[in-house]
């Protein structure tokens, strides 16, 4: 199975590029896994709602282009679906088996994503009401598919 994470902004801080190494070097036991990074577009303060979404619209055009056929998309959202880890490893495992071997996790920037974005993903995933950097949401989305790798191959994890 192949996991990209597509991301809009640099990781900068060394001690999240740290634990994403970690669970990168975890993860290429189960998976291929590929991190794709776009340019943010400035966002100072003080912008109108219009430009916000103008921000969030070329974030989103610039994502667009490494969307491909053929993958399961599922967009970081806040007010998306949440699940438990075991139904996300479930929902790995489900599309592991009908052929769609290739899910796409896409994380915003510091506006979010664009409603086109948004609205053509397969899926939208909360992970609480509450917001996260986009950076640290990189860190503990990797560690939740960890989890849900060592769930589906029936391996021990601490609780
Ligand atoms: C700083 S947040 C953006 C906050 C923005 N005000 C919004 O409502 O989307 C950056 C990105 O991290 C991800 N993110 C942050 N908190 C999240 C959560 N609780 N559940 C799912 N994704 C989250 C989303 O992809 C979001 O676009």
């Amino acid at each position: 199975m192949k996991i990209t994470l597509l991301c809009v902004g640099k990781l900068k801080e060394k001690y999240l590029k740290q634990g994403i190494d970690e669970y990168s070097k975890r993860l290429s036991r189960y998976c291929k896994l590929e991190i794709i990074e776009v340019a943010d577009e400035k966002a100072p303060e003080n912008m109108s709602a219009s430009e916000e979404e103008q921000v969030k619209g070329k974030e989103g055009e610039k994502l667009s282009k490494y969307i491909k056929e053929n993958t399961y998309v599922i967009a970081l959202a806040i007010d998306g679906k949440q699940l438990s880890s075991e139904e996300l490893a479930d929902k790995i495992s489900e599309l592991g088996v009908r052929g769609n071997s290739h899910i796409v996790f896409i994380i915003g920037g510091s506006l979010g994503l664009s409603d086109e974005i948004l609205k053509n993903a397969h899926q939208k995933l909360s992970f609480s009401k509450m917001t996260f950097p986009h950076q640290l949401m990189r860190m503990i989305l990797l560690e939740q598919v960890y989890r849900g790798f060592r769930i589906i191959n029936g391996e021990p994890y601490h609780k």
